[in-house]
């Protein structure tokens, strides 16, 4: 649309009524028919919205007033939340936050993949909050007092993340403690845009089944931290079994360097998923919700309907976590993942567990197909655990000529996955459950699990 035929101008404030969230939280509706994303807006109210940004197909706008109040409008807990880019539906209720979700993953299967099928209620949580195990916090400066937070949405500026809901009590603790000690000890914070400071960012990792914990201390230099500092903080954090230092030198806007230091305690924390138990180094992938990763990978193990006489592909397999569940209840699993690092703690992960039945191939799956077709490696069941971009197009068709009984379809992007399943239901699969599951309470995120069945095998 051209830009005098837009319905909107930068700066006017106009009456908008939310109809939909779109795949980030923001309130999502139509003025004179051009679609405007209203970040704060809940679907059911009417707002005074103020222009932002105009492009040529949406316009973003500022909420100034609500003008009819939704009843799921909450208060939301974080004193940051609107300034902090971690969260985006803590001012809507939780249940509302179940059923709102659910509703952008119909919308995306109608829209997207032209699907009318039933979607199962979200899987929430009991307890929202506190669920996260891992934090990447970026090193920050106020008054002379060291911060961690996270940065403001579309900015390099750090916003302080004390006492934030989504971890747990030991791990603001932690955060609490070493803002002090660094303050004290004077540390220089990197800052983003003159590239001076030495301090840039904190990973944190806390195991929930084992209550260890992680540290990794990025810095952009290689001089290691102070030894009276550490001695200080494991006498403090007995639970902080791992301390490393991570050198992150240049400009990247990446939270970690290439290299890590070992600083004190074992080189990995454990953690568990069910029975099964896993080593995570601080460049691991690891599932950053443990209660709902064991949701999800029950719905997985439910849907693929394993007797023990099956092959499973575990494509796009990660460190291995689905491979290793699913391996008990199948003959064989084969496990198709290109980060090799990745697939060498999936094999360090098998080794642990004692599963000898699970195959790891460090290749893309798009080429790895093409070999399996040369091989006649044809699995009874798939399971795909794409990243946000969803299925490669190459893959995806080889999948159909494998024509597994079952396809069990993992996805964090709801319009990703309405695009493939409107695919695989034109070439002879039957969409036979949706379910989606909350990983990400109080932000835009859902994944949604899906079974489809071959048709001709019923
Ligand atoms: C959503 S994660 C899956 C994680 C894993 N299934 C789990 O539950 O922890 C997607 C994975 O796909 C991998 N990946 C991305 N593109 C790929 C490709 N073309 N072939 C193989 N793996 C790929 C990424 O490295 C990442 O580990």
């Amino acid at each position: 649309m051209r830009v005098k035929d837009r319905p909107v101008a930068a700066t006017k404030i106009y009456e908008v009524n939310i109809t939909g969230l779109s795949h980030n939280g923001e309130g999502v509706g139509k003025i004179k028919g051009f679609t405007v994303f209203v970040p704060g807006a809940i679907p059911g109210e009417t707002v005074l919205a103020r222009i932002t940004e105009v492009r040529s197909r949406y316009a973003r706008a500022a909420l100034e007033e609500i003008v009819t109040r939704s009843a799921h409008r909450a208060t939301p807990v974080c004193p940051v939340f609107g300034q902090c880019g971690g969260c985006q539906l803590q001012h809507i209720d939780y249940s509302r936050q179940l059923e709102l979700k659910r509703e952008v993953v119909v919308q995306a299967l109608k829209r997207i993949g032209h699907l009318e099928c039933e979607v199962l209620p979200v899987r929430g949580m009991d307890n929202p909050w506190h669920y996260r195990n891992k934090g990447q916090f970026h090193a920050g400066k106020n008054d002379g007092r060291v911060f961690f937070g996270f940065f403001k949405p579309g900015s390099y500026q750090a916003v302080p993340a004390r006492d934030c809901l989504l971890f747990s009590p030991a791990v603001n603790n932690l955060l609490g403690y070493l803002e002090q000690s660094l303050t004290e000890s004077g540390v220089e914070v990197y800052h983003p845009q003159t590239g001076d400071g030495r301090l840039r960012n904190l990973v944190i990792r806390e195991s929930s089944a084992t209550g260890e914990m992680m540290a990794v201390f990025v810095t952009t230099h290689e001089k290691s931290l102070n030894s009276h500092f550490l001695q200080g903080l494991g006498e403090a954090f007995p639970q902080l079994t791992s301390v490393y230092q991570n050198i992150n030198p240049g400009r990247s806007p990446l939270a970690l360097g290439p290299k890590f230091r070992l600083l004190s305690g074992k080189p990995e924390i454990t953690d568990k998923i069910e029975h099964l138990s896993f080593e995570i180094s601080p460049g691991s992938f690891f599932q950053v919700n443990r209660v709902q990763t064991e949701l999800l990978y029950r719905i997985v193990s439910e849907f693929a309907e394993l007797n023990g006489t099956e092959t499973v592909l575990d494509a796009y397999s990660g460190v291995g976590t689905i491979a290793l569940f699913l391996a008990e209840r199948a003959k064989k699993v084969i496990a198709v993942e290109e980060n090799e690092k990745a697939v060498a703690d999936a094999q360090k992960n098998a080794r642990g567990n004692g599963i000898k039945n699970v195959r790891f191939i460090a290749q893309r799956v798009e080429d790895w197909v093409t070999n399996a077709a040369l091989d006649h490696e044809r699995p009874d069941v798939a399971v795909v655990d794409p990243p946000r971009q969803g299925l490669n197009r190459g893959f995806l068709q080889a999948l159909v000529t494998m024509s597994p009984a079952r396809l069990v379809y993992v996805s964090c992007n709801p319009a990703t996955l309405a695009r493939d399943l409107g695919h695989l239901a034109n070439q002879g699969y039957t969409i036979n459950a949706v379910q989606p599951v909350d990983m990400f309470p109080q932000t835009g995120h859902v994944e949604t699990v899906v079974l489809l069945k071959k048709n001709n095998r019923g």
